[in-house]
């Protein structure tokens, strides 16, 4: 490539694996990698020209991702492109760590109708929705209530007379309030209300609720209805609110897959299934961790190592160049362990993502019994790698100094988009609680001798009680550690004297333990998978990273029982930093393995050409606060305090 920064370029030429290679393992193989790449020329090519995301207004921005949403749509129609990942490369580009105003009709607001839905609500609906002539959302959370689904106060009340459902909002709190999409853009909602029919309430259920008139899209009579205002992040999505004054909805119009209320208002439940209208949550919490690697922890991490690469500062020896920040072991100590982290995340997401669909199948066919154990997963999982990004996307910015803060490193939208993952889809504090509760009951389970299986069968495996860590560091010996940690946690956490929330903080604990037993053993079989051996090593290197980092980060849950020695933690911590100048000649090929475009990344202190200082002062520039030259404000407000006597000529 030409002019590419020459440190970087040094980098480049100076690493002892193919990039290429480890690409084609992170994509799933070379056809994957040559299909991603099409699509995303593709992409490139109707989305990367625009205006600067950074110098518009909320209202713009909402505005222009509603022009990027038709576009996108168009794109895949003309492309061809239905495959859900062919899908994702494309609107990658075109929302780069933004939300599609409409990004719940396809994460959540399908998947439910599909999944809870009868055949006849699917052939009704599912149509209309695929062509877009229904935009929905998934409206669960209301003002009062988003953890506690038990707890939600809409109701939807069947009249026998009509045939209808009266959906109504009794409270203030029970307004829906939340729901991406559903201020100024959906017209159609899925809405979870507590049913009542003859005078009873059956708890929870969806409803197909239609917000908006097809003709005007002005909302429906009965219905108040609006954006929530700026948030923390995702200015490009409307997540709104609703209102529901005794609005009528026909009696089909329940999704009664799983439960029915026949015309004369008997509810019938027809199926075993355990919380079934909770089902689309553990599909959003199952796909996330995946999307927590690549929306997160690869690009962070990709940012600030190249950054660090052509950052020069400081003196080192004397009358020496500056040094590569790189090179400043403080600086590798905080970015190694994140780069190998985003590893971790990304191996778990892609075995989360089979594992759901693994189960699913089995749960379409009838068969239940391992909805708990991905239920628990998924939520453990989701917790602790949405804390992990948010935690590591920090870190990333902090290493990049006063750059970092600049919207020009693309920190802030990377982060502000992640970081709302440890709150949607399940308050991370609430998703390892709901973790540890299916750990306890299991571990009650191994302890009366019930043979176990998937990610809880250490619970009923014999664990060592000393540690087999030697200066080889084998990932077996620290896949052990990590079971020993968790099985050790699991026999604490569950006395049956203490009363639950007096538990709770070492039950997250003993969760997040469970959890990242279950990451490290998947990196390491990942590891032993690989053929190519230059690859191979320098993937070992960073699951070891991965490993020894969180020993050490968490020494005395491994001393505290003699698990690992004294001398023991002494080589883990000098292997941690050897391992630092070992990644340190391979740090920016391990992140070019992500293949990221420059358009997705969004940085120009992560920019592939390493060209940071001339495209900063261009970007600064650019900036709409500098034309004019003096702005008539400064004139209107400042000038007199300055040059009293001006005002008066
Ligand atoms: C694509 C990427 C793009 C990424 C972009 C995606 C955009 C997404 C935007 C965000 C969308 C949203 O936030 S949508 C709204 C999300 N909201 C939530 O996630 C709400 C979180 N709260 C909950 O899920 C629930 O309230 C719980 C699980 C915390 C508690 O529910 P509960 O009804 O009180 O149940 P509880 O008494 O605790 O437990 C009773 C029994 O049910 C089981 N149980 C509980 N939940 C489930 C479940 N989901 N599936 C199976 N089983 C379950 C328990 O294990 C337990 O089993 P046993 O022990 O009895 O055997
Ligand atoms: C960006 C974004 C998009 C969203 N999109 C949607 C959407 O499309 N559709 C939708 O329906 N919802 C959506 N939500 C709402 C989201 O699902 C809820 O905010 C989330 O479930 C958390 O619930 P809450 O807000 O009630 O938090 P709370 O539960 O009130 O959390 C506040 C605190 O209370 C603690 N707490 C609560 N319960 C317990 C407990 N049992 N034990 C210990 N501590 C507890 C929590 O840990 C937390 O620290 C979205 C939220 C965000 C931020």
């Amino acid at each position: 490539m030409a002019n590419v920064n020459p440190d970087l370029r040094k980098e480049r030429e100076n690493g002892t694996f193919s990039v290429e290679k480890l690409t084609n393992l992170l994509d799933g193989g070379k056809h994957v990698t040559d299909r991603r790449r099409h699509v995303e020329r593709l992409a490139l090519n109707e989305f990367s020209k625009g205006e600067d995301y950074n110098f518009m207004s909320r209202k713009e921005r909402y505005i222009s991702a509603l022009h990027k949403t038709e576009r996108a749509l168009r794109c895949c129609k003309e492309y061809g492109l239905t495959k859900p990942d062919e899908v994702y490369w494309l609107w990658q580009l075109a929302f780069p760590h933004e939300a599609s105003p409409i990004q719940l009709h396809g994460d959540m607001f399908l998947p439910t109708l599909t999944r809870q839905g009868t055949e006849e609500q699917v052939n009704k609906y599912l149509p209309l929705a695929e062509k877009y002539q229904i935009i929905g959302t998934y409206a669960q959370t209301e003002m009062g209530h988003g953890t506690f689904i038990r707890g939600l106060e809409t109701t939807a009340t069947y009249d026998p007379q009509t045939e209808e459902f009266i959906l109504h909002s009794p409270t203030l709190t029970s307004l829906k309030w939340w729901p991406g999409g559903l201020g100024k853009t959906s017209n159609y909602a899925i809405v979870m209300a507590l049913l009542y029919t003859n005078g009873k309430n059956y708890g929870m259920h969806p409803f197909m609720v239609q917000l908006r008139s097809h003709e005007t899209h002005e909302p429906l009579p009965g219905i108040t209805i609006g954006d929530i205002g700026p948030k923390f992040g995702f200015d490009t999505i409307d997540n709104g609110f609703v209102q529901f004054d005794h609005f009528r909805i026909p009696r089909e119009d329940m999704l009664m897959k799983y439960s029915q209320v026949l015309k004369d208002g008997t509810y019938v439940k027809s199926t075993k299934l355990k919380k079934s209208s909770y089902g689309v949550m553990v599909l959003v919490r199952s796909m996330l961790i995946y999307y927590l690697a690549i929306q997160g922890l690869a690009p962070a991490c990709t940012i600030a190592i190249r950054y660090s690469a052509v950052r020069r500062q400081s003196e080192q020896t004397k009358s020496q160049l500056e040094p590569q920040i790189l090179d400043y072991q403080t600086q590798q100590y905080k970015l190694f362990p994140i780069l190998a982290s985003a590893y971790a995340v990304l191996f778990t997401g892609v075995k989360m993502k089979e594992i759901y669909y693994e189960v699913d199948n089995e749960i379409q066919q009838g068969h239940t019994e391992r909805l708990p154990e991905l239920h628990a997963l998924s939520s453990g999982l989701k917790a602790l790698t949405s804390s992990m990004a948010s935690w590591c996307i920090e870190r990333c910015r902090l290493a990049c100094g006063g750059h970092g803060y600049s919207a020009a490193s693309g920190f802030p939208k990377i982060y502000v988009a992640v970081t709302a993952a440890c709150t949607y889809e399940g308050e991370n504090t609430v998703m390892l609680l709901q973790c540890a509760r299916y750990l306890i009951k299991t571990y009650q389970g191994a302890s009366n001798g019930k043979k176990l299986s998937g990610s809880v069968s250490y619970l009923s495996d014999k664990v060592n009680s000393r540690s087999t860590i030697t200066s080889e560091f084998s990932l077996k010996s620290l896949v052990d550690a990590f079971k020993h940690r968790a099985f050790r946690f699991q026999a604490c956490g569950s006395d049956p004297e203490d009363s639950w929330n007096r538990n709770s903080v070492v039950l997250t604990k003993a969760a997040e333990a469970h959890c990242y037993y279950y990451m490290v053993s998947v990196f390491e079989s990942v590891v032993e998978a690989v053929e190519d051996d230059a690859v191979k090593r320098v993937v070992g290197q960073l699951c070891q990273l991965f490993a020894l980092f969180a020993i050490h980060e968490n020494a005395g849950d491994f001393v505290q029982d003699g698990f690992i020695s004294n001398d023991q933690m002494e080589l883990v911590k000098w292997k941690e930093l050897s391992l630092l100048s070992d990644i340190r000649r391979n740090a920016v090929l391990l992140v070019d393995a992500f293949d990221f475009h420059d358009e997705f990344i969004g940085s120009i202190l992560g920019r592939f050409d390493g060209n940071v200082y001339a495209n900063l002062f261009e970007w600064a520039k650019s900036s709409p606060l500098n034309k004019p030259e003096v702005q008539e404000s400064y004139i209107k407000y400042l000038q007199p305090l300055l040059n009293p006597n001006k005002s008066k000529l």
